[in-house]
């Protein structure tokens, strides 16, 4: 007998993306005996109803999460609390609640005084996702071989620990534990200030199209429109993102912005030199990157255009 992971029931609180996602994952894992999917949104729980990827569907996140083993939080992380507020009264003595926000010490200090003391609340972020939102653009393979970095907080319930990452494990993820602190400075770096750059750069050159046209469609191959992918996530989420990891956010972008002057003076003095030591190093952090299978551009767009 293998110590397959297991849990009577599991709740997804939030259809879209990376919860009808995990639903997938976890399906596909076999991890539930009965997994059960809501949505506030009656529109988006009727696509999930649809797609069918889960034992019951629910507009009720109350009733969702009632008896649950687990529950998971998937939606914006300027929601999470008022999810709290709903499921609290609910919660089973000894479940597990986690999420997949993609900012941990913000979602920890709204839960945390929301939920009963006798849960285990365990949170979570799996580093992985698209610019797509809805219960369409989730798949089950988004997880395998992506990191889901799980911050406990201190004190936590080792079996409870254990259980949240085989079942990560299980839906094909590679998990690493951090604190919440050390995750959001480096997901400001890794992912939260890159997406504020695309959506800058983005921005301006929509108000240069004003003056050009359709000059900045037309010729927006390569870099503008790997900017353009990135610039076109939700922007809820990210609204999200920025008011709650703002301190690590700022510090990284004060970090950018003082780099970005050098480079201005490196062109305005002719500086090549300084250019072209930057672009080799930078050339050389993403064939690291490749190196470590962290690119999934290639397969990514294989497996979206078979579909
Ligand atoms: N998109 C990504 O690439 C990505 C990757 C990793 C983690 N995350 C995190 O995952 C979470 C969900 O993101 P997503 O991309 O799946 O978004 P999404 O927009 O695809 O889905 C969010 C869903 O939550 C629902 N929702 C909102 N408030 C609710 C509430 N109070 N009760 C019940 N449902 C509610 C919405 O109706 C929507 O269907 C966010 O916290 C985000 O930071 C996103
Ligand atoms: O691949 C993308 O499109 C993403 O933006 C995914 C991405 C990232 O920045 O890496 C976005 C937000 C998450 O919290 C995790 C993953």
């Amino acid at each position: 007998m293998t110590d397959k992971v297991h849990f009577d029931r599991i709740a997804i609180i939030g259809a879209g993306l990376i919860g009808s996602s995990v639903a997938r994952a976890v399906m596909r894992a076999g991890a539930a005996g009965t997994l059960v999917v809501s949505d506030r949104d009656e529109a988006v729980l009727s696509e999930a109803e649809k797609l069918g990827f889960a034992h019951e569907f629910t507009v009720n996140a109350r009733e969702a999460a009632q008896d649950a083993d687990l529950v998971v939080i998937a939606v914006p992380v300027g929601a999470m609390a008022s999810v709290g507020v709903t499921i609290a009264p609910v919660l089973k003595a000894g479940a597990i609640v986690t999420d997949v926000g993609s900012v941990k010490e913000g979602v920890f200090k709204a839960l945390e005084p929301l939920l009963p003391g006798n849960v285990h609340l365990i949170p979570g972020h799996p580093v992985a996702g698209t610019e797509q939102s809805g219960p369409s653009a989730g798949f089950a393979s988004l997880f395998d071989g992506r990191w889901c970095i799980i911050t406990p907080p201190q004190g936590v319930d080792e079996g409870a620990l254990e259980k949240l990452t085989k079942l990560w494990e299980a839906m094909g993820s590679k998990v690493e534990i951090m604190t919440a602190q050390h995750h959001d400075l480096v997901l400001a770096i890794t992912s939260h200030v890159p997406h504020l750059i695309a959506y800058n750069i983005v921005g301006t050159a929509s108000d240069l199209e004003e003056v050009t046209r359709s000059e900045v469609i037309k010729y927006s191959a390569g870099g503008f429109r790997d900017f353009t992918r990135i610039a076109a996530s939700d922007p809820t989420m990210w609204r999200d993102v920025f008011l709650n990891n703002k301190d690590a956010v700022l510090e990284m972008l004060g970090r950018f912005s003082e780099d970005l002057t050098a480079l201005q003076r490196a062109i305005r003095w002719g500086d090549g030199d300084a250019l072209f030591d930057l672009f080799t190093r930078t050339r050389d952090i993403r064939r690291r990157i490749i190196d470590a299978g962290q690119d999934e551009e290639a397969a990514d767009f294989g497996r979206h255009h078979e579909e």
